[in-house]
Formats: structure tokens, sequence, C-alpha cells
């Protein structure tokens, strides 16, 4: 008798949200369960659009040179009228050799990450910096952390990456990110001038039920995704993963991506996105050219409208009313 499993892993019941959420926001709680009501200076309720970049980068071994291609990325985005600019995981490095990105780890109030806050500061911008090598609980770990600095130069909120690179890449390389990463263990989301920000990190990304949380349960209308695909994959699913995200989130989904040789082992695969919550991609950079931003305008009402004509999140909650939280089986005889 054949019959079909499905599990519905992360659908929780509303009204008993965090019995069942198997993830807590313990390690942020005060920054990631803020309600709008208690930032006063937030305008991410605006109507207006708010104009965002995304940039493309080839990070190195170089802590000052990527430093001076994300200074110069900024000036850019600041011309074009951005309030928001996101840069890729590994933005501030990439490691030549083993052992390398854990040498120069930091915590998130060391020297590298302030001289990204006073670069926010002084240009008057939002920072989305993905995947900042911060130190771990240990010599022989970081934590790959995406970090969100205000216009004033303070840090908003971190995530750390929940799902680690482990894989063999078919017809590529064998990496094993766990071997010198934390995973992360909570799910954040922040306020912003760009809208409330959903963030994760690369890898992160072929795991839908962490942006299902970030949509339904932190409200999220932007999901970040910072990323160093391989130039394997993300020819494959790169541009296919992330607009099954915005369409299935009615969520904007800022992808900026790291492009091109780092080094003599690891080439990364460009084409930094910008889509829309019906999925439509509003601003790209191609994988060819390795520098550069993608603009696009975030129009509010494009969300709210998306959301009130295909109206998924009451088809989620009468599933959870329905029990699908548990597994179920359907049987066929
Ligand atoms: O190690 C660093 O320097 C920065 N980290 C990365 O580049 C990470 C882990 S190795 N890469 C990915 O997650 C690629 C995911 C990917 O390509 C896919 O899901 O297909």
């Amino acid at each position: 008798m054949p019959f079909c499993l499905i599990n519905y892993r992360f659908f929780v019941k509303l009204n008993n949200r965090t019995l069942l959420c198997p993830i807590r926001h313990a390690r942020f709680s005060s920054l990631t369960v803020q309600s709008r009501s208690t930032i006063s200076s937030e305008p991410s309720m605006a109507s207006n659009p708010v104009r965002v970049a995304a940039a493309q980068m080839t990070s190195i071994n170089d802590l000052a040179a990527n430093f001076a291609t994300c200074s110069r990325l900024v000036k850019e985005a600041v011309a074009e009228g951005a309030k928001f600019v996101c840069f890729p995981e590994s933005f501030s490095f990439i490691a030549d050799k083993d052992g390398e990105s854990v040498n120069i780890a930091e915590p998130l109030d060391g020297p590298i990450m302030q001289q990204y806050c006073s670069l926010a500061r002084e240009s008057g911008i939002w920072l989305s910096l993905g995947g900042f090598q911060e130190r771990g609980s240990d010599d022989a770990h970081l934590r790959n952390t995406h970090v969100i600095i205000d216009d004033s130069g303070s840090i908003r909120s971190s995530y750390s990456k929940i799902h680690l690179f482990d894989v063999d890449v078919p017809g590529g390389r064998v990496y094993k990110e766990s071997s010198f990463t934390e995973p992360g263990k909570d799910i954040v989301a922040v306020d912003s001038p760009a809208g409330r920000l959903g963030l994760s990190v690369c890898y992160d990304l072929r795991f839908p039920e962490l942006y299902q949380q970030l949509r339904f349960q932190h409200e999220a209308q932007i999901l970040l995704v910072p990323s160093a695909f391989t130039k394997i994959t993300g020819q494959a699913h790169w541009e296919i993963l992330l607009r099954a995200r915005a369409i299935e989130t009615q969520c904007y989904v800022i992808a900026a991506a790291q492009a091109g040789k780092h080094n003599d082992k690891r080439e990364s695969y460009g084409d930094t996105l910008i889509i829309d919550p019906w999925g439509t991609v509003v601003g790209r950079l191609p994988d060819r050219i390795s520098t550069g931003i993608a603009v696009a305008d975030i129009d509010f009402s494009l969300i709210d409208s998306v959301r009130a004509k295909i109206p998924i999140a009451k088809v989620t909650l009468s599933c959870s009313i329905l029990g699908y939280e548990t597994d179920h089986k359907l049987t066929s005889t």
C-alpha cells in the first residue's frame, strides 16, 4: 500500500508558538523579540519606498583591501540614494589556507567590526554585513555571523549561521564548515528603515523552514541572504531558490553575493539579486561583473497587496488548527 509522509516540521500553533517552536530566541532575545512599538525612531511602517543596495565583491585574505572595497561600494550606494546596503558572506575576509579564518576571528566589539561601524556612521547608512568571522567559544572555532549596523554606527542585531556547509559538491570540492564553525541557535529579525529584516546566511537558503519562521512568527518583510555560493551550485540553484523564498514568504529578498576567483582554490558564483514579494527580480548584478552594486526600491504597498491578494498567512493558520504541526500519513489503497 503506497503512502506519502508529509512532515510539517515548523508549522506551530499561532496561539502556542513559543512552546512548539523548535528554535528559541535565547541569546539575542532582547534584540530579536523587540516589538516595533519599542523602537520609536524606526520608520519601518512608512509607506514611502526606501532605496536599498546589494553589493557584489571578490573578497580575499586581506582585511584592509576588503575594507577599501566595501568603503568604495558604500559611497556608490550613498550616491544612488540608498539608505541600506547589504554585503555578502565573508565580506571582510576569505581565507587562502585552512585555519586563517579562525586566526583572524574577532569579537563583535573588536577592531574589525568597529571599522565597519565607523563606516556606517560616517556614511549615514545602515549596513548588513553577512558572514563576519566572529570569535567562537574556543580558539579552534568561529561563528559565521550576520551583523546589522544602523546609521549611527551601533550594532542593532546579529545572527549566527545555523546551517553549516558540510557538503561534497558534485564535480567540486568537499566543504566541512562545521570543522571550524559553531552553529547559531537563534532565529533573528530586526526593524530597519527598509522594513523588518529576517537574517540568514548563504547555505541557510536551502532550508525553507527558517524563512517560514522569519515571515510567519517574526513578521519579516525583507529576507537577507548574504552568500558565497560555489560556482557549481550557484549556476544550478541560486536564482531559483531565492525566487522561491520570495514567493512563498511574500517578502523582498536581498541576496548580496561573492563573485569570481578569491584564490587558486576558490571561486564564487555572483549574480547579486534583489527580488520583490511577487518573485520578480528588481535588481541584479550579473556574475561577470565581479564588483559593484545592485539597487532597488522597497515598495511597502507591494508587500501589502501581494499578501492581501494571495492570503497564505490565513491558510497557515487553518493548517495549524487542523493539526498539521505533527506528521501526517496520507494513505491510499
Ligand atoms: O568559509 C568561508 O570563508 C565563508 N563561508 C562560505 O563560503 C560558506 C561555507 S564554506 N559557503 C556556503 O555556505 C556555500 C553554500 C553553497 O554554495 C550552496 O548551498 O550551494
